[in-house]
């Protein structure tokens, strides 16, 4: 029995973060609240890091264009196209490209983190103080919070950050291929706290009433968004934050999306597999071809699962990895045709540094795999395991100068 429930409030979405998955999934969300009016705001802010742009001449919105750089917001906002980092993608008309974070997010009920890991620690402190309580994440962050403390998710950071409950979402995900529309799965991980589902599940599950107090996170998400804080409820004039609606927000025609609770696991899959798809990388410059690559990521998908289950625990489940777009499918994509993979490759090929590739290729899109590989190594050196994970220790190594990608067999051999 679908809710009769009508709601006085609709929820707000912003996009904090613009790049190439960015504005991609800004896209797709745009797309949603327009379809689906009566829960969500038509309007989707997008928080743009602001940045001086030259048009390319052969826009075709700008045939006479000034060779003067302009705000990539006011470029946005009038022509409807991220042309730094989204080229040639017509955008929705209710997008809007906003420089201002605090504005950006204001009165904003779900909150869509989608920036290189290494800004979010940054963002999180200017947004404190700055959100509404009962606002709801989700992450689109492929990478892990490394510091003295231990690894942490990032919906796990920013949970802790802003006192709000953050899910995840990762997937084989291509973003020029979503925004293209060509079809893709994702993934979805929200394990919403009770108080968020008033109402009757799609599948006529009847789910306990909002109790109107604060709760403490710890008790809400088996265990993934353990906090100090505490999680204030979704106020009941607001359509109930369910499974069924997350999906609303996210699922198009040509982009599935498939929800499950295990954040851990989907946030893992999307960090790690940017260190094996270097390997492939590695292992693809060298000419090695399709077999070697394939022994990359064997080893690689083991590693993943084993890191979850060693350092995040058992509510981190192996068909995470297996069974959905977050595990194997994004592994095969991202060393197929990912950016790490195209680096990796041309790096080896041409005998130059990676950070070199990055910069020459990538028009300040941002490579993850390499933080990535550094941040994963000085975790598991702290931990005592980097012998217990030799595909990602061997990354490092390389990434490091320490070996060389042709040693990648006997590293791994060295692990038993
Ligand atoms: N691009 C892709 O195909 C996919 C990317 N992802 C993940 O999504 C996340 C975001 O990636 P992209 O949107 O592709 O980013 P990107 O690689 O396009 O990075 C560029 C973005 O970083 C911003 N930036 C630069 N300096 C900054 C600063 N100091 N502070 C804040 N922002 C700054 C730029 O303004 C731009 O928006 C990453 O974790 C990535 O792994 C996930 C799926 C697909
Ligand atoms: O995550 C991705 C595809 O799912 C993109 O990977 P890259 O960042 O290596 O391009």
């Amino acid at each position: 029995m679908a809710s009769l429930a009508v709601h006085s409030k609709k929820h707000k979405v912003c996009i904090v973060g613009s790049g190439n998955w960015g504005t991609t999934i800004a896209k797709v969300v745009a797309e949603n609240t327009q379809q689906h009016a009566d829960i969500f705001e038509s309007e989707v802010q997008m928080w743009v890091f602001q940045e001086q742009v030259h048009i390319p001449k052969d826009n075709r919105h700008y045939k006479s264009a000034s060779d003067q750089p302009q705000n990539l917001t006011e470029i946005i906002n009038s022509v409807h196209e991220n042309v730094k980092y989204l080229p040639d993608i017509p955008l929705p008309h209710n997008i809007v490209a906003n420089p201002d974070l605090v504005a950006a997010v204001k009165d904003a009920t779900i909150l869509v983190f989608n920036l290189p890991h290494q800004f979010i620690a940054k963002i999180c402190q200017q947004l404190q103080g700055h959100i509404v309580p009962h606002a709801r994440g989700i992450s689109c962050i492929k990478g892990l919070a490394v510091s003295d403390e231990g690894c942490e998710l990032f919906s796990e950071r920013i949970g802790h950050e802003l006192g709000i409950y953050c899910g995840a979402l990762s997937g084989a995900n291509i973003a020029t291929e979503v925004a293209q529309e060509k079809f893709s799965e994702t993934t979805v991980a929200y394990a919403p706290p009770e108080m968020d589902s008033r109402h009757p599940t799609p599948s006529g599950t009847p789910l306990p009433d909002a109790k109107g107090e604060e709760i403490d996170m710890k008790i809400l998400s088996d265990g993934v968004q353990a906090g100090k804080k505490k999680l204030t409820p979704l106020p009941a004039d607001y359509p109930p934050l369910h499974h069924g609606n997350m999906k609303k927000l996210f699922h198009r025609p040509y982009f599935h999306v498939y929800l499950v609770n295990d954040v851990a696991g989907v946030s893992l899959g999307g960090a790690l597999k940017n260190i094996v798809a270097l390997a492939a990388g590695f292992v693809s410059g060298l000419g090695w071809g399709d077999n070697a690559k394939a022994a990359v990521m064997r080893v690689g998908i083991m590693e993943e699962v084993k890191f979850g289950k060693m350092f995040f625990g058992s509510s981190v489940k192996t068909e995470t990895f297996t069974e959905q777009s977050c595990g194997v499918a994004d592994l095969i994509t991202s060393c197929s045709g990912g950016r790490n993979f195209r680096c990796a490759r041309m790096a080896v090929e041409e005998g130059k540094a990676i950070g070199v590739i990055e910069e020459r290729e990538l028009n300040g899109q941002s490579l993850q795999g390499t933080s990535t590989a550094y941040e994963v190594n000085s975790f598991l050196r702290k931990e005592g395991k980097e012998k217990e994970f030799p595909l990602f220790t061997a990354v490092y190594e390389i990434l490091e100068g320490r070996h060389r990608p042709e040693e990648i067999p006997d590293l791994l051999n060295a692990g038993g």
